[in-house]
């Protein structure tokens, strides 16, 4: 049965009902009003679950029980606040592997990699717990006479986190734990394929206090649930990470009633590989980059720039190390890529390939694999013989899919990685300092890295992007307070 407004009736409702699993809406476990099957995509006759549908009228509610409570929330101290954000740190880490095993099994990404990523988690709650207690103002000299001034930093009021389905505890986590940490409450809408994520994390939000409306998750699709929580008058704020198309559509719809937004999109990174790099190194980090976690991720190189020195006995060893992977399901302990997260996403990888074959040359992989589920699993696909201007080497592809492109020396590489609409990450690989310091510098990107991967980060650095791959204030570590908080300057006079 659907309950049109989540405070009418419903009291005590479990997490789990009537075959489902519910939203969590003003403190209160909420039946759908649709429902879907979540399928684990190593093996698709693995249903994980039945998870519930949020109406507008609940996403509604979720966004009235955000703005009800936020006077609550954000006047209770920070010690109070840090408390919560510490037990459920604790919590999750004490369930990472729960956790992680619910990941792997319900996006495909590899359980090794699912239960680092919920240890992650665990982490960014316990350090925005920190957060909420560190949240400073400032005192500033007056230029005139017995008056004081300063600026304090307070929460901007409720917000809407929408998030992918590619890092379903992460990226929920580094929304979520600073919005709490600096005073805002919270709607939340994850992925549509990756509901169990967000409703295990909501289960340990719920037991560690926060069940009056502070907290809010609503399930479903981007059209019904995330358009709603982007135009509700109640949203002061919306912080958003997915594709550049929908982020658009996010900002104008925020823009509308006057809500800020910050939006995390898209990325085509290079990864350049110079004469004098470390071969060994640099082929590792280009296949991590390129394939891990088949792909699926903003901060993915599909595109390897290699200076001519070097081109050859490159593609040589990323072909050996390639032929050493296992891609297989996400729950054996020695995959190293798992399947695509559902078939939209396989037919978009193979009609890249498609793309590659009709511009440049194969030079390792490309093939389907038979595994548990058919259609599921692809062998990473490395083009070389490409020039940047190809499809290939400009649309991001989100997928195990990646092209060598050959370069006569560093300047033309920075030229080449730097001619793209994106600008998320960067990586090169050189021994020469100067040359590393000057990468540093002209990447056109948010994140250079030297002589590493551009895909893993650490939780306490700012993370984000230029050009049409982010908008708006960083996320992660101390720079998060930027988008969460605003600055408010009082003025006191003192002299009598
Ligand atoms: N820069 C970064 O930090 C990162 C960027 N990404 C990017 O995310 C993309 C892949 O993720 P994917 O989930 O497919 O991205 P989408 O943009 O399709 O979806 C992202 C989120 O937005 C929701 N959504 C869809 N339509 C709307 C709408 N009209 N209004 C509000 N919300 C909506 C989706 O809901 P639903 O899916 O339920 O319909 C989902 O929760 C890639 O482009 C990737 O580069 C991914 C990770 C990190
Ligand atoms: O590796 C990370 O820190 C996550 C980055 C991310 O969100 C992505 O690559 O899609």
């Amino acid at each position: 049965m659907c309950s049109e407004h989540a405070n009418s009736g419903s009291t005590g409702m479990e997490s789990f009902s009537n075959g489902a699993y519910n939203n969590f809406i003003g403190g209160e476990w909420v039946e759908g009003c649709n429902y879907i099957e979540n399928i684990n995509p190593s093996n698709t006759n693995d249903v994980i679950g039945v998870y519930s549908q949020a109406s507008r009228d609940q996403v509604h509610d979720a966004c009235k029980s955000a703005e009800a409570e936020f006077s609550v929330w954000s006047r209770q101290t920070a010690q109070y606040r840090a408390n919560i954000l510490d037990e459920i740190g604790q919590r999750i880490l004490e369930k990472k592997e729960e956790l992680g095993t619910l990941l792997a099994r319900e996006e495909g990404k590899p359980i090794r990699e699912a239960i680092g990523e919920a240890e992650r988690a665990g982490h960014i709650f316990k350090f925005f717990a920190g957060e909420a207690i560190r949240l400073g103002g400032e005192v500033m000299s007056s230029l005139r006479t017995g008056i004081s001034v300063g600026a304090d930093r307070v929460p901007i009021g409720p917000v809407g986190i929408i998030t992918p389905w590619n890092f379903p505890i992460a990226i929920p986590a580094w929304k979520i734990a600073p919005s709490l940490a600096y005073g805002c409450t919270v709607v939340f809408k994850p992925a549509n394929l990756v509901p169990a994520c967000a409703h295990a994390l909501t289960e340990i939000f719920s037991k560690c206090g926060l069940n009056n409306g502070e907290f809010n998750l609503v399930m479903g699709n981007g059209s019904t649930v995330g358009e709603t929580i982007t135009s509700a008058r109640e949203i002061s704020g919306v912080s958003f990470t997915g594709s550049t198309d929908v982020g658009k559509s996010v900002s104008s719809s925020c823009v509308a009633h006057g809500a800020r937004f910050q939006l995390e999109m898209g990325g085509k990174n290079p990864i350049v590989v110079l004469d004098d790099a470390n071969i060994e190194r640099a082929a590792e980090a280009a296949i991590i980059g390129a394939f891990f976690q088949t792909g699926q991720r903003c901060t993915a190189s599909s595109r390897m720039i290699v200076t001519d020195g070097i081109h050859d006995k490159f593609i040589g060893v990323v072909k050996s190390k390639l032929d050493d992977l296992r891609i297989d399901s996400a729950l054996l302990h020695d995959t190293d890529i798992g399947p695509a997260v559902d078939s939209r996403q396989y037919q978009q990888d193979l009609s890249y390939i498609e793309v590659g074959l009709s511009e440049a040359k194969l030079a390792w992989g490309g093939k389907c694999l038979e595994r548990a589920t058919p259609d599921f699993y692809i062998e990473p696909a490395l083009f070389v013989e490409t020039s940047n201007e190809m499809k290939i080497n400009q649309e991001e592809v989100f997928g195990p899919i990646a092209s060598v492109i050959r370069v006569s020396n560093y300047e033309e590489a920075l030229h080449v990685a730097n001619d793209t609409p994106y600008g998320l990450a960067s990586s090169i690989f050189t021994e020469n300092a100067k040359i590393m310091n000057d990468f540093r510098r002209r990447s056109e990107v948010g994140m250079v890295m030297c002589n590493l991967p551009t895909a893993g980060l650490d939780y306490h650095a700012p993370f984000g992007g230029v050009k049409a791959s982010s908008y708006g204030a960083r996320e992660q570590g101390t720079y998060a307070r930027e988008f969460y908080t605003t600055v408010k300057t009082w003025y006191s006079y003192d002299g009598y």
